[in-house]
């Protein structure tokens, strides 16, 4: 048995879009690479032997019925140097908020204290909230983009870090963008290499992406540089914003009389490990185009709320094979916490379905279908994600990281008769819990709350 520990938990995750399953008293074993080598249930035929055994070698750690086990969170979209104006300046447009407080805000991260204060305090913060895979566009700075990363792998999340490419000269303020595409290439493929050199240093690794920020701030020259680049560093990630408001999706087709997905599949950036956010206005066509590539979208309901103009109908997307995870979007989302996310989703897709205006009849007043379920929130929370990003996390079984949270059930998830069933208590949890409830959080076999 290649077995460093093993844990006896109640357990839930996903098994698809629809279901969540339940695992009473399973024996999850994890090997010292932090995966989990196998899964016992109570009705194996090995359960109490193999029980019996990891009692006499003492490596059996059991928790008891008010705990219970989830995966952790895949948060497919945060802008980690937006943190310090979480849950401010909401209340503006998207370009305006982008001119007036987030570039400003993002161009203080060539000071490295400060960019070490803050990256430092949202990656334990993300920890504190269950996230232990991330994706985080950083600045257009290149060193305190791969300080980013480093802090990751030193705090032991598991990340994917871009450093932002924003080169056009009419869109960008002059004192926050790249020189010219050819400074963007050159500084990009630097990153690249950097963080490549310190993937490994870490159990849970840390990843290079490519990050156009959105078109409206690159020249094709970039784009097309980017594309070449992604093919020459294969397998690397790509990251962006897609069809995202009224106005950004209105700029790109007026530049290129294309949606967004056509722009930048024209330029090689669509991949398997292609993940955009937001996709609020994708056609059908553009949704098609995404899933033919094996692209995913990063579904971010809370900042779509304020920028959006639009929500995600993440059920049809589903529909048309296109995957969807979801995130945070920290600060165009105010949260970092992926539970908040989760709620938010479900709350958006009721309100797609039913429609929000009183003055036109029920029936008539939203579309048909769109309202997701908890189980199907969940599963873009983690199966969803692990599936965008091409990495064995988001369930429980054998060969997946042992990336897990421990939920503590107490007053905040009241629990004063026997639930009609476990994922009765389990749907509570997920809609109640406070950051106190999520008692441990462990990435690759590592503790890390
Ligand atoms: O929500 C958003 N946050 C951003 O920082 C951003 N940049 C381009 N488009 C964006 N959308």
């Amino acid at each position: 048995m290649n077995c460093s520990f093993a844990l006896e938990a109640n357990a839930y995750y996903s098994t698809s879009f629809d279901n969540v399953k339940f695992v009473e008293s399973g024996i999850f074993l994890v090997n010292e690479e932090g995966f989990i080598e196998d899964v016992f249930e109570k009705d194996s035929v090995e359960y109490k032997s193999i029980r019996k055994k990891l009692v006499e070698d003492g490596k059996l750690r059991v928790l008891d019925d008010k705990h219970f086990i989830i995966p952790g969170f895949i948060d497919l979209h945060i802008h980690a140097p937006q943190w310090p104006q979480s849950g401010s300046a909401l209340d503006q447009a998207l370009e305006v908020w982008l001119n007036k407080y987030t570039f400003p805000l993002e161009s203080k991260f060539k000071d490295l204290e400060f960019a070490s204060e803050v990256y430092t305090n949202f990656v334990k913060q993300s920890l504190k909230f269950g996230t232990t895979t991330a994706m985080y566009f950083a600045t257009i700075d290149v060193k305190s983009s791969s300080m980013l990363a480093k802090i990751c792998a030193r705090l032991g999340q598991r990340a994917l870090v871009g450093k932002v490419v924003m080169d056009d000269k009419i869109s960008n303020p002059s004192y926050y963008r790249d020189e010219n595409a050819k400074d963007s290439l050159k500084k990009t493929e630097y990153f690249i290499n950097d963080v490549l050199a310190i993937k490994d240093s870490c159990k849970q690794k840390v990843y290079p992406v490519i990050t156009p920020r959105f078109i409206p701030s690159c020249t094709d020259e970039v784009l097309k540089g980017l594309g070449e680049l992604a093919k020459e560093y294969k397998g690397i990630h790509i990251q962006s914003h897609v069809s995202e408001s009224d106005w950004e999706h209105s700029y790109v087709k007026e530049r290129f009389g294309i949606n967004d997905s056509f722009a930048l599949d024209s330029f090689n950036l669509l991949t398997d490990r292609t993940i955009l956010a937001h996709g609020c206005h994708l056609s059908d066509d553009d949704m098609k185009l995404l899933a033919d590539r094996s692209s995913s979208i990063a579904s971010c309901p809370i900042s779509n709320a304020y920028f959006a103009n639009a929500v995600l109908p993440v059920k049809d997307a589903i529909d048309k094979s296109l995957n969807v995870g979801l995130a945070t979007d920290i600060s165009g989302g105010y949260s970092p916490s992926m539970y908040t996310a989760i709620r938010q989703a479900i709350i958006s897709s009721r309100m797609l379905n039913d429609g929000v205006d009183p003055r036109l009849r029920s029936g008539k007043r939203g579309r048909e279908d769109s309202s997701l379920s908890l189980n199907n929130a969940f599963y873009l929370a983690t199966l969803a994600g692990g599936k965008a990003l091409k990495l064995p996390v988001g369930k429980l079984e054998k060969d997946y990281a042992f990336d897990i949270q421990i939920i503590k059930i107490d007053d905040n998830i009241p629990s004063f008769y026997k639930e009609k069933s476990n994922l009765d208590l389990f749907h509570k949890a997920i809609l109640l819990a406070e950051s106190t409830n999520i008692e441990e959080v462990w990435i690759q076999g590592n503790r890390v709350k």
